[in-house]
């Protein structure tokens, strides 16, 4: 496969784990630029991997193979007027990784032609242990399917969604998702904490208890429920706190957060549209 040139218009978070992710992978750093205003951000940047830096997006994506937006969703329609210019033809591939910005915003403000790629990822990333939905308009080639594929693959899983709108669902599930796991374990060590553990304790063995619970999930060939019932002894104590979850609404309460979350994305994408 041929190696891209990446440029990546803003240096932030995210921008930051993917690069850290490419250039473990082998994408050599010299193959990826990155333009943010912020020197402190680039400086940050420039501690994770040699990449090219400047302060003009425009400088930023003249001659790029992929362009990736990793902006906040507010300076959006900004930013995409900058580099429209940038972007001599309609052979350039951009990729936005921007909460509830659609892909009919981003073709009215640089070019109804452009290969437009629509990405939801999630912060770990930062790890490298991601998850990725991925849409990609009708302008997309094969080839710039596959480089949206390497790019986002280099920093966990991915998934390729049949709809754009899938990718609210997404954003409610895994982009949202990491935060509602860090409420959960929040709880649990605070209710640790009430029946006696010292903070420190409590901590230590929920998180043990949460990536021990995944890795059951993933390394497992069993469905989630069977995995419970299996830690769920009749009579037991398992069974009398999940009845007490059960009988609270746990279910309805998680559906109804996920859907207030892809709700919000919808109307970011109007108000921002
Ligand atoms: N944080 C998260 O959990 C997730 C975030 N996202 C999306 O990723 C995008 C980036 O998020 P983060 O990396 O967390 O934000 P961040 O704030 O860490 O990074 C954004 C960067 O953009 C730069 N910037 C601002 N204006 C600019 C301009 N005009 N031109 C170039 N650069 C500019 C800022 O200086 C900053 O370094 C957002 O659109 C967000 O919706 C997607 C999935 C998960
Ligand atoms: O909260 C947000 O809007 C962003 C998108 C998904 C995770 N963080």
């Amino acid at each position: 496969m041929t190696t891209p040139v990446i440029a990546f218009i803003g240096a932030g978070n995210m921008a930051t784990s993917i690069i850290g992710g490419l250039v473990a992978a082998g994408h050599p750093a010299q193959q990826i630029r990155a333009a943010d205003p912020f020197a402190e951000s680039l400086q940050r940047l420039s501690e994770v991997a040699p990449v090219v830096t400047c302060n003009n997006n425009i400088e930023a994506v003249t001659g790029a193979d992929v362009v990736i937006l990793a902006v906040k969703p507010q300076v959006m329609a900004a930013v995409c007027a900058d580099i429209r210019t940038g972007l001599a033809d309609t052979s350039t591939l951009v990729i936005s990784i921007a909460a509830g910005i659609t892909i009919d915003s981003m073709q009215s403000w640089i070019g109804e032609d452009t290969p437009i790629v629509r990405c939801m990822p999630n912060t770990p990333a930062l790890l490298g242990c991601g998850a990725s939905g991925l849409y990609a308009n009708s302008n997309v080639t094969a080839q710039q399917r596959d480089w949206a594929a390497q790019i986002l693959s280099a920093v966990g899983i991915i998934d390729w969604v049949p709809a754009e709108h899938d990718l609210d669902a997404v954003t409610a599930l895994s982009g949202s998702g990491p935060a509602y796991f860090f409420l959960l374990m929040e709880a649990m060590v605070d209710a640790a904490v009430s029946q006696g553990l010292s903070l420190e304790t409590a901590t230590r063995l929920t998180l043990q208890t949460g990536m021990g619970a995944a890795r059951m999930g993933l390394e497992k060939d069993l469905d989630l429920a069977e995995l419970r019932r299996r830690v769920t002894s009749p009579g037991g104590t398992t069974e009398a706190a999940v009845k007490e979850f059960e009988a609270s609404g746990l279910r309805k309460l998680v559906s109804d957060a996920m859907q207030a979350a892809a709700d919000r994305a919808d109307a970011m994408a109007k108000e921002m549209g």
